[in-house]
């Protein structure tokens, strides 16, 4: 593996201490297990950790809401116990406009949950391999850390269990794994037949579309409604920085301090490194329409399987909030 020295995280505030020195170390590497919960509380529950990919670039609020989401969704709907949550940087091979160095998007990760979070941690190891890694073998990376070498978690009677890990993403990550050439076949059928996502609901993305060609899957796929919209994106707020305008409220304090201190984002970055998949041929699966309106699309969410063309209207909150 190849890991770089990242600056430490600077920050300056002093009506906001950040937490500096309980920052995790990220050199030399070592898997993040300081919040994983070894102990579980309902042992009737099936152990589970969320992973979410992404470029961070930076990390924003709705980042770290997608995992409370989660967590109320897992907690009212479903029969998992969540023990741990992280987010994973991809690495600086990927190319996507306006991405960071990993250096940087790693401890402005670090700096987000450390400083607003009791529970989610920051795992570098996508961020500092050499070469692009796919989503695949990043969950086969936290399945092996977590499984394998942390032994997984125990009930309170001492049972040892084995941790379900699961990706979370937002709908228009998971609208992609139905466009040709991005995710390989054996790819898909390794993270939503083996693993299993939780899907949060994100505006301009039609979840049900976005589903669709996913269906053989359905056992292994939750869709969490945003039942406060909310589309703060990277991207906006990279343009807000290079505007000179506030991006106060929308990410930590700490983070945007650790933005102004190092002078990032003040102008547009080209893609870096080389694109992420090898073009992939076209799952051949991936156009048909397995009924679009089936029952059979995650049983947990069937009420949000067809939102009407007005998403500000798809969610009604009363309807939504008493989907449990
Ligand atoms: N507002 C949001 N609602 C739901 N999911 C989100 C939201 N913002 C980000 N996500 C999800 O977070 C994960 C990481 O996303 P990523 O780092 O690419 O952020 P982004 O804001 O989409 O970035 P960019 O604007 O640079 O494309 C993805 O699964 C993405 O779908
Ligand atoms: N084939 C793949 O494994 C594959 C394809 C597209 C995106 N991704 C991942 O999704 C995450 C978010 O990607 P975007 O920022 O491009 O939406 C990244 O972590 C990226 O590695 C993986």
């Amino acid at each position: 593996m190849s890991s770089s020295n990242p600056p430490p995280p600077q920050c300056s505030s002093s009506s906001s201490p950040c937490l500096l020195s309980s920052l995790p170390q990220q050199s030399p590497y070592k898997f993040p297990t300081h919040r994983l919960k070894k102990t579980q509380t309902d042992a009737s529950k099936t152990p589970l950790v969320l992973v979410a990919c992404g470029s961070f670039s930076p990390v924003t609020y709705l980042h770290l809401r997608m995992f409370e989401m989660a967590v109320d969704h897992v907690r009212q709907n479903t029969e998992f116990e969540v023990v741990g949550g992280y987010l994973s940087p991809v690495s600086d091979k990927y190319v996507k406009p306006g991405l960071l160095s990993s250096d940087h998007r790693v401890n402005m990760c670090n700096l987000a949950t450390e400083e607003t979070s009791s529970w989610l941690m920051v795992d570098p190891w996508e961020a500092f391999q050499a070469e692009y890694q796919r989503t695949a073998v990043v969950l086969d990376h936290f399945n092996h850390e977590i499984n394998e070498v942390f032994g997984g978690v125990v009930t309170q009677d001492g049972e040892k269990r084995t941790v379900r890990i699961m990706l979370l993403a937002g709908s228009d990550l998971i609208a992609t794994m139905s466009e040709p050439g991005v995710w390989a076949p054996e790819d898909l059928e390794h993270i939503l037949g083996r693993y299993g996502v939780f899907i949060v609901e994100r505006a301009g993305t039609d979840v049900a579309a976005a589903t669709d060609s996913l269906a053989r899957w359905r056992h292994n796929i939750y869709l969490i409604p945003q039942m406060i919209h909310n589309d703060v994106s990277s991207t906006k707020v990279r343009l807000f920085l290079r505007r000179g305008l506030s991006v106060r409220y929308l990410m930590p304090a700490c983070v945007i301090e650790y933005i102004e201190e190092h002078g990032l984002y003040l102008e547009e970055h080209e893609p870096r490194g080389r694109p992420p998949p090898e073009p992939t041929p076209p799952n051949p699966d991936a156009n048909l329409n397995l009924n679009p309106h089936s029952t059979s699309i995650p049983i947990h969410q069937q009420q949000q399987q067809q939102p009407p063309t007005d998403r500000s209207q798809s969610i009604p909150f009363e309807e939504s909030t008493t989907q449990s």
